[in-house]
């Protein structure tokens, strides 16, 4: 049984414009373990796959399956954190909210190496700490699925960098199921099992490439720019 299932999903926005048809009969599978990043031009629909998965968006046709729904963990650009209170408290009150007990959230601040800013405020953070905690709220609630949706594009490319090496570090270490959003063709193949590229407007699945690399993966190994190299030109 695939973890997440898109069965000839069709959705249209009626906004403000025209009327846009951002998929028509689109079919997309997340098996169990699998991390798949989706990668296209902006605009192509990635975020609005995100919603459909997380319940936010309702298809208009078609079907979207997602096994164990009830506990999803996200990151997103931005880390979205509650600023009136501690690191800590941040990720308790996902956990709470979760259900789960609160017992395992300072291992998680240490493995993301903010634990001594537990008892901080955001505030005081840099933006890649930030994000750090972003990450650790959504690895403490125990994830039976991950959607990130561009969680490092809003860093700079240093603090970017180290951040895909802490994900990838945490993922080896507590496996999950995933869907990352990225613009970022070295990201997605540094990351993902596979890559969707999608492209056209209804979106399509145009390519599609499985990385079949060992963990931990280097973003230097030649192997991996090779993925990254024919991921921008289906980009470009
Ligand atoms: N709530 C909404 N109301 C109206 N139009 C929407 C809504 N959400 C998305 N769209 C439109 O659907 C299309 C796809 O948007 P989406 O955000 O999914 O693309 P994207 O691939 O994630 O883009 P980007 O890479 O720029 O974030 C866009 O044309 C957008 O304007």
């Amino acid at each position: 049984m695939s973890a997440v299932i898109l069965d000839r999903i069709g959705k249209r926005f009626t906004g403000t414009g025209a009327a846009e048809t951002v998929f028509d009969g689109f079919s997309l599978r997340v098996e169990p373990g699998e991390l798949v990043a989706v990668v296209g031009a902006s605009g192509t629909g990635k975020t609005t796959l995100l919603h459909l998965v997380a319940g936010l968006e309702k298809p208009d046709t078609g079907t979207v399956s997602v096994n164990s729904a009830d506990r999803l963990g996200m990151v997103f650009q931005q880390p979205r954190l509650l600023d009136w209170v501690p690191v800590r408290k941040n990720v308790e009150l996902a956990v709470e909210a979760a259900g789960l007990p609160t017992g395992g959230v300072d291992e998680i601040l240490d493995a993301v190496g903010l634990l001594e800013y537990a008892g901080k405020f955001p505030s005081v953070l840099s933006g890649g700490q930030r994000q750090r905690v972003a990450v650790a709220r959504a690895f403490a609630v125990q994830p039976a699925l991950m959607l990130l949706d561009e969680p490092f594009s809003a860093l700079d490319e240093i603090t970017g960098r180290r951040l895909r090496l802490l994900l990838q570090d945490l993922w080896l270490q507590r496996p999950l199921t995933g869907l990352l959003v990225t613009h970022n063709p070295a990201e997605a193949a540094l990351l993902a099992d596979r890559v969707v590229v999608l492209s056209g407007r209804p979106a399509v699945l145009s390519q599609e490439y499985t990385v079949d690399l060992p963990r931990p993966r280097s973003p230097e190994d030649p192997a991996l720019f090779d993925v990254h190299r024919r991921i921008v030109a289906d980009l470009v």
